[in-house]
């Protein structure tokens, strides 16, 4: 595949423009048996084909099936189960595609039985093909190169593009100088091999793929990806007339041949098997006419394939034809006729030659733009496709969303603290309540009067009286202490009346979703209200101090009642009797235990510590353990449920993690027994093998980080878990507290940044619910939040690996984690009729601005879940709906203390022992 100079890229071709010197070559042939799959074997299959030479195949059963010889199939090249996918393209399939790069058009079909390894060995084909033509292109600096892609399926007789997002079909025109042409097909001008590789992987992850009875993840469209090439000596660009060759070489993997007999296809998968057996059938016909020489009509126009691949057909290209086939004797049928088709294929002969064009200054010019925009592109990475549109216009809209949030925030943290300062004062001042002091202009800290009063018999600076009032407000949520005196008393109340009063507010604007830009007073980045706040004053009206608590405040008096009112309000929403018990229960209980407020849970001790709060707490101002026993005395029934240990050896958990055909961060099906558990024919992971998964994760990391000798931040806050949680009777929450005095701004930087990695990395929905369902804020969280992180990073940047390697398989890729997210949603869209009553879908589908005539509403609805990462509203009402899918309820979770003790023996022994 040597070409260096341009004379020699041109002796083949001379006659292309007067006189055109055309390669008449026969198409190449390959025949590639697959081995046994692990499933075949099991069934105690056998194979009884036999590769008895490099280009011959014997079917040994035939003797007894016909008492008469076997038949030998003879071809190009065979190749047996045992051969490597890089044996058979450079055995043959190399020197047909490297032709694109000396200007010839070259094609690499696979065809085959369905699950016969088409795709496996296209997927090899390409990527070899790939790099070695980035190699040539190295190798040969004295030429020009632009590398252009395009990619379609033919589905259901539909062409679609498979680099753009739009679905429309796309027509096919017949142009006088050109033959057929997809209208409006995307072609990228390629910036180098990770490029392509991304593009390949968008291809991969939008063709449709479904599983069958025969193969797990069945093509069910034809895929045609292009690569075109034009080149140019580099020492004629701009010197007028020069040779530009162009051409392109095309991977197309068909989709496999089917008996319903056998595939057991009912419904669109037998539609599209239909489908696929017409077009098929086009092609053999064609390919058989072709064999006989071109006498005739030959039916191109008969199915789309045809018509796209006419050329590859007999026409301008160098082809080869893999042709792969099951081993088992139960497909011995269709390997036959996959064989008939590859005798005849041997038999088509294709004119192959160098396509110059004898270019003008325009053509030129029109090459020097393209290499200029491709110099552009690399130097300022300007994005090309919509993927990359998005993905820099996310990141603007994040960076200014992030600016907007923390002026917002430091002007309400002000506002707050100016309103506490002057409220306090004024009380301490005149012994009146609150509301009737007038606040002062200006700043809050600025000494005034007041400040001077203060300052009598207390604290004359202002970092002391700031420090006061923190302890105070602690202090005055605790059980009475000695020395604790009614001036602290007094504030903490009007505090908790503000408090409660803001709270309020919010929950009168949307009880069933809360936003978190409302939720100022708790400071949460994303919060939904419920039953945190309910806790939180549950909390106030059951200390012993009396707390002016504002009108109906009663209503709160517990958390059940306070539920109810919540329930009965999204009730009323919804239309449903206020009395009967409401089947949105689910949804509310969800939405309403809200993500990230940072009041805990009630397995959990802090309950006072509202973001604001812990904001204020001093490091040796904790809570006192009489208020963590008081506290947990007030656990809800749910959570004093045994939850079953968490197993770090148990290798369902392990195995679900490796598997890369669900989605990143998800499991396998569940089959970890629990109560928790979802029934197994939804292949849903459940929430124990969730927490199973998490722990691991952290605990890997942790190793991992130990073993590396680097004590960073995760691990010193898994020290202090672990330390804690040795010191029996100390709450493992308490020190780290200590160590987050930035928590809620650190938790929101975090969830903003793990909502977004999620999207990127294609990250499963029901992983996604679980986790904002688990970790709402509690200082506690930040270890698992750190570990998402870093694993989603881990996985972002495995996505966007230069190098083009063979998909394993095993390992997660962008497109298998896509294709593993689809299936997830239709998974999903499939509970949606299970799990909510007509009416409720009816007004989940409205409120979702899905028409209700649609015929794939619940697919829609749930493609619209998760999808924008900005909106917390969007998010929490995304979980709410997935959370009620799976069954889950906040209510069953284990605690997530469970993860955090798990940690224990490992930490203890590595850096305390
Ligand atoms: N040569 C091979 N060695 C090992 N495994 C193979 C080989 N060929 C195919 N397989 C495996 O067999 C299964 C089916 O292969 P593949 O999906 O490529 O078949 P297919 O012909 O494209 O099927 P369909 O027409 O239904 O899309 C896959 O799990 C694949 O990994």
């Amino acid at each position: 595949m040597e070409a260096s100079s341009e004379e020699e890229h041109l002796t083949k071709s001379e006659n292309k423009q007067g006189g055109a010197c055309a390669r008449e070559e026969k198409i190449l042939v390959l025949v590639r048996l697959r081995p046994l799959s692990a499933m075949e074997i099991a069934r105690n299959e056998v194979s009884d084909w036999e590769c008895i030479n490099e280009s011959s195949i014997l079917f040994r059963n035939s003797l007894q099936e016909r008492s008469m010889s076997p038949t030998a199939y003879t071809y190009d090249r065979v190749f047996g189960g045992d051969c490597s996918t890089r044996q058979l393209y450079d055995a043959g399939a190399k020197e047909i595609a490297l032709s694109v790069v000396s200007g010839i058009n070259s094609s690499i079909f696979a065809y085959g039985q369905t699950s016969s390894g088409k795709t496996y060995t296209m997927l090899g084909i390409t990527q070899y093909t790939v790099a070695d033509i980035y190699d040539y292109i190295r190798r040969h600096e004295e030429r020009a190169f632009v590398l252009k892609v395009s990619a379609m399926e033919i589905y259901n007789e539909v062409v679609k593009d498979l680099l753009s997002t739009n679905s429309t079909p796309l027509r096919l025109l017949d142009d006088p100088e050109r033959g057929t042409v997809v209208e409006k097909l995307t072609e990228e001008i390629l910036r180098d091999q990770k490029h392509l590789k991304k593009l390949l992987s968008v291809c991969e992850a939008q063709r449709q793929v479904q599983e069958t009875s025969l193969n797990e993840t069945s093509s069910r469209s034809h895929q045609i990806l292009r690569l075109t090439i034009e080149s140019c000596a580099c020492d004629v660009i701009g010197k007028g007339k020069s040779a530009i060759l162009a051409a392109s070489v095309n991977f197309i993997d068909l989709a496999g041949s089917e008996r319903v007999s056998q595939s057991l296809s009912v419904g669109q998968r037998l539609k599209e098997g239909c489908h696929i057996n017409r077009s098929l059938l086009t092609l053999s016909t064609v390919i058989r006419k072709l064999s006989k020489g071109r006498h005739g009509h030959v039916n191109y126009r008969d199915s789309k394939l045809t018509r796209i691949l006419q050329p590859c057909l007999g026409g301008n290209a160098r082809t080869a034809i893999i042709c792969t086939l099951s081993p088992a004797l139960r497909h011995v049928e269709q390997s036959r006729n996959t064989l008939l088709f590859a005798r005849c294929a041997k038999e088509v002969r294709t004119n192959a030659q160098v396509n110059v064009v004898m270019s003008d200054k325009a053509l030129v010019k029109h090459l020097q733009k393209e290499l200029a925009q491709l110099e552009g592109d690399s130097r300022t990475p300007v994005p090309t496709s919509i993927s990359d549109h998005i993905a820099l216009l996310r990141r603007k809209d994040l960076q200014i969303e992030k600016l907007e949030r923390e002026v917002k925030e430091l002007i309400k943290q002000r506002d707050l603290a100016q309103a506490n300062l002057e409220d306090a004062l004024c009380e301490i001042k005149n012994g009146h309540s609150s509301h009737q002091c007038k606040r002062k202009n200006g700043d809050p800290y600025h000494p005034s009067d007041d400040d001077e009063d203060l300052s009598d018999g207390t604290s004359s600076s202002v970092s002391n009286r700031r420090n006061f009032l923190k302890s105070s407000l602690y202090q005055g949520l605790e059980e009475s202490t000695p020395g604790s005196d009614k001036v602290s008393n007094t504030i903490c109340k009007d505090v908790c009346c503000f408090m409660m009063n803001e709270s309020r507010k919010n929950e009168s604007t949307d009880p069933l979703f809360q936003t978190a830009g409302k939720d100022n007073v708790r400071g949460s980045a994303l919060a939904v209200s419920g039953n945190g706040e309910l806790e939180d004053e549950e909390i106030m009206s059951s200390s012993p101090r009396e707390v002016s608590l504002p009108q109906n405040s009663s209503n709160y008096g517990s958390p059940g009642r306070g539920v109810h009112d919540v329930q009965k309000t999204i009730d009323t929403r919804l239309g449903d009797s206020p009395v009967e018990p409401s089947p949105w229960s689910l949804v509310t209980d969800l939405s309403s235990s809200g993500c990230l407020r940072s009041s805990r849970s009630s397995t959990c001790t802090p309950h006072l510590m509202t973001s604001q709060n812990l904001e204020m707490l001093q490091p040796n101002e904790k809570p006192s353990p009489n208020l963590s026993t008081k506290l947990l005395r007030e656990r809800s029934p749910h959570s004093k449920r045994r939850i079953p240990p968490l197993n770090y050896n148990d290798d369902n958990a392990r195995h679900s993690r490796n598997n890369s055909e669900f989605s990143v961060g998800s499991a396998q099906l569940d089959e970890l027994s629990g109560q928790n558990r979802v029934p197994e024919d939804e292949g849903i992971p459940s929430i124990d093998t969730f927490v199973a998964g998490m722990e691991e994760m952290a605990k890997l990391q942790y190793d991992k980080d130990a073993s590396d000798n680097q004590v960073g931040e995760t691990d010193l806050k898994l020290q202090v878990v672990a330390k804690n949680v040795r010191d029996v009777g100390l709450d493992p929450i308490q020190n780290v507290i200590g160590t987050l005095s930035d928590w809620p701004v650190e938790f929101e930087r975090l969830q903003r940044s793990i909502l977004e990695l999620w999207q990127t990395c294609n990250v499963s929905l029901v992983h996604r619910t679980y986790f904002v369902l688990l970790f709402k804020g509690h200082p506690a969280d930040s270890i698992y939040m750190e570990v998402e992180l870093r694993r989603l990073s881990f996985v972002k940047e495995t996505f966007s690996k230069e190098d083009l390697e063979v998909d394993d398989g095993r390992t997660p890729t962008l497109a298998s984690s896509l294709r593993a997210l689809r299936r997830e949603r239709e998974t999903l869209s499939k509970l949606v009729s299970r799990r909510f009553s007509q009416e409720q879908r009816k007004w989940i589908y409205e409120k979702w601005d899905i028409s209700l005539d649609s015929k794939r509403r619940k697919l829609q609805l749930i493609q619209r879940l998760w999808s924008d990462t900005k909106d917390m509203n969007h998010i929490m009402e995304s979980a709410a709906i997935v959370a009620r899918l799976l069954r889950f309820s906040e209510l069953d979770r284990p605690p997530k203390e469970t993860f955090g003790l798990s940690f224990t023996p490992r930490i203890i022994r590595k850096s305390f022992g």
